[in-house]
């Protein structure tokens, strides 16, 4: 193509991205002006701040972020139609569409139109940009057999681009292995075994922004809920969802999805394993439901100067129904109350001859009679209650001797009131509560890093998706959790979930090839069968750094990280972070922790404990040995902590370095 047809190319790009910009802002004014209007045309207080609330969102979803590009593709079809793809739909003011939205039918095949399966594609044009600036663009002619695949510039420009601040979302690459899985049905769940930097977090959450774009209306009620590993985590995917316009997407560690009690004791190992697995589901259920009783006394009921008579026979087949009907315990307890008022109001009606009032139902069921009824039959019970009275006296469940002396409180407290709960006891309690009334389900529900749920976790979330989907995330390699799951089969079913599709993905977009190589070498001790990925990135630094004074040595591999753009991530075992930051303000070097995403400073020293899920550009792994060393699946930990850098990694240590590693470093 000659350039001058190149250059009036690109300009007419150019103009088609100020163009769509402009109608963008008249839409944003639109909305802005219905929303200033809205008080006056709404007929009620209510529908104003319902119509106010809806508008105000629409005026933040059509927020134009200079930086970001509107459009990154586009496609002419064979019938010569041409559309440009983008984070949203644009229509100009004849309601023509400028720019579609990339989750729109029609732009699937933008991800998914290869040369052998064109899709009725002659064109794909993929669009570079420089700070908002449309600086190039990289055509595809489908048609003539043209196909880029992984060597697009462009693609290879988004990879290798140095990292900055929190999560980026990857709408303009996504990879069509990925996008079969950001496009699944709203019923399906997919379970994505992806070893590090594979694009799940990246998957996970563009499906999310996919299935809400898809099913707005049902799952604007029913919710979608992310489930992140911790608080340094959800930081740093924040913000990926909000700029794809969805504004209205829970996000959680899993601590605090379970944590109706404070926290302020912790387990020993022994007694968190125990709490973890999945038997405690029985022996809290068996706990729960010994507690009801069938009646062996009539009723009697005073009402005025009468007394109502129920014989033990109906009341004995009350609860033996609602037992059957297996409802939450905290609702049989109110089907019962129901039934035997109704009993009673049969009586009333046979007597008197007319139906009693509201009133008169609600005296009868909370009558002395029937509250000591129901308190005998069906009592009342809160989860922490029945967890209080199973960490005091464990005997007589199905737990061996062992495993009720390593969960029995050694000082009970005086009521469970005053419990010091552990993180284990939360999610107890939380299965506790999930027996005495179910949850709210979410419609759909990401669980990321999911290696490393405990089967008691995995079935809270699972209460909280009984009717929705789950996109589940992991890596059984990196998998550091006493708990973690040895295969994706035992995790899915108590997510409730058995029959989810379990889909590798194995080529890594984060992690070049050098230092993937390096962690590869941890994989055969790890003791799991999963695929290793392969890196698309072959450029790529890795230092070996040996030297007696470790604190010495990483100030100053961090000053030699500072001299290239990027991020840098100082990662080190728990017990050494506090000194190594105090090494490096004493170097004049300011630091942030890794739940600071939008600070200033440009490094971040992190415990190996929250690296999981991060990734900076330059890593500087500290003592490598005391990370391996720190637990019993440390070699886990160091792999991900080895496979959090995308660009170079330097390995700071006095000590030798774990076998597995010295063989590749020294050769
Ligand atoms: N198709 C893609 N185009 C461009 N960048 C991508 C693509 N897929 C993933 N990435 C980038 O690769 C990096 C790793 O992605 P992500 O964090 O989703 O991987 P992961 O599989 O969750 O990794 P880990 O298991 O190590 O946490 C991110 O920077 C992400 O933006």
């Amino acid at each position: 193509m000659p350039v001058t047809d190149l250059d009036s190319d690109l300009a007419s790009e150019r103009h088609h991205l100020t163009s769509s910009r402009a109608a963008l802002r008249r839409m944003r004014e639109h909305a802005q002006a219905l929303f200033s209007t809205g008080d006056k045309v709404a007929g009620d207080a209510y529908t104003a701040e319902q119509l106010g609330r809806h508008m105000a969102r629409r005026v933040r979803e059509l927020a134009d972020d200079p930086n970001t590009p509107l459009f990154f593709g586009r496609l002419q079809l064979v019938e010569d139609n041409r559309f440009h793809i983008g984070r949203r739909h644009v229509t100009d003011e004849a309601g023509e569409p400028m720019v579609l939205d990339w989750r729109a039918p029609i732009s699937r095949s933008f991800y998914q139109a290869s040369a052998k399966d064109p899709q009725g594609v002659r064109v794909r044009r993929r669009f570079g940009f420089m700070r908002g600036e449309l600086t190039s663009f990289e055509d595809e002619h489908l048609d003539r057999g043209e196909e880029l695949g992984t060597s697009s510039r462009i693609l290879t420009a988004e990879i290798e681009r140095p990292r900055v601040g929190p999560m980026r979302d990857i709408v303009a690459t996504i990879q069509p292995e990925q996008d079969e899985l950001v496009r699944a049905d709203l019923g399906d769940t997919i379970c994505v075994q992806g070893a590090p930097g594979t694009g799940k977090t990246a998957v996970g959450l563009h499906r999310a922004a996919f299935l809400l774009f898809t099913h707005r209306e049902r799952l604007k009620r029913s919710g979608v809920l992310i489930v992140g590993p911790n608080t340094a985590f959800l930081h740093y995917i924040a913000s990926v969802l909000p700029a794809l316009g969805e504004l209205d997407v829970h996000q959680s560690t899993v601590d605090d999805l379970v944590g109706s009690v404070p926290v302020r004791a912790t387990d020993t190992p022994e007694a968190a394993t125990v709490k973890h697995d999945a038997k405690m589901a029985d022996v809290l259920a068996t706990a729960l439901w010994r507690r009801v009783r069938r009646p062996t006394e009539p009723l009697t009921v005073p009402d005025d100067s009468y007394r109502w008579r129920i014989a033990a026979e109906p009341l004995r087949r009350i609860v033996d129904d609602v037992r059957r009907e297996n409802p939450a315990y905290a609702i049989g307890r109110e089907r019962v109350r129901a039934r035997v008022v109704a009993l009673i109001q049969r009586q009333s009606e046979n007597r008197r001859g007319d139906s009693p009032s509201d009133a008169w139902l609600r005296r009868m069921g909370r009558s002395k009679p029937v509250v000591a009824l129901l308190d005998e039959v069906w009592p009342a019970v809160t989860g922490p209650e029945l967890v209080a009275e199973l960490l005091t006296d464990p005997g007589g469940t199905d737990l061996s001797p062992e495993e009720q002396a390593a969960i029995r409180w050694a000082k009970p407290p005086k009521t469970w009131k005053s419990a010091r709960w552990t993180a284990a006891d939360a999610v107890l309690i939380d299965e506790a509560n999930g027996l005495l009334d179910r949850p709210a389900s979410f419609g759909h529900v990401v669980v990321d890093e999911a290696q490393d749920l405990s089967p008691m976790q995995c079935r809270a979330i699972a209460r909280r998706s009984e009717h929705g989907s789950l996109t589940v995330l992991g890596d059984l390699a990196q998998g550091t959790a006493p708990w973690a799951a040895g295969t994706w089969a035992a995790s899915l079913a108590h997510l409730g979930k058995p029959g989810g599709r379990v889909v590798p993905l194995t080529t890594g977009f984060r992690v070049p090839a050098a230092v993937l190589v390096l962690a590869n070498r941890l994989l055969p001790a790890l003791a799991v069968d999963v695929p290793p990925a392969v890196s698309l990135r072959a450029d790529g630094e890795l230092r070996d750094v040996a030297d007696p004074d470790v604190p010495g040595a990483t100030v100053a591999a961090v000053r030699r990280a500072l001299a290239i753009e990027g991020s840098v991530g100082v990662i080190a075992p728990d017990a050494a972070v506090a000194g190594l930051r105090t090494a490096l303000a004493e170097a004049g070097i300011e630091t942030a922790s890794a739940d600071e995403v939008e600070a200033e400073s440009r490094v971040t020293v992190l415990p190996a404990t929250v690296a999981k899920g991060l990734e900076y550009d330059h890593v500087i792994v500290v003592e490598p040995a005391d990370i391996a060393s720190a637990e019993p699946r440390g070699l886990n930990r160091l792999y991900v902590v080895l496979t959090r850098a995308v660009s170079r990694l330097d390995i700071v240590h006095a000590k030798p370095l774990p076998d597995q590693l010295s063989d590749t470093l020294s050769g």
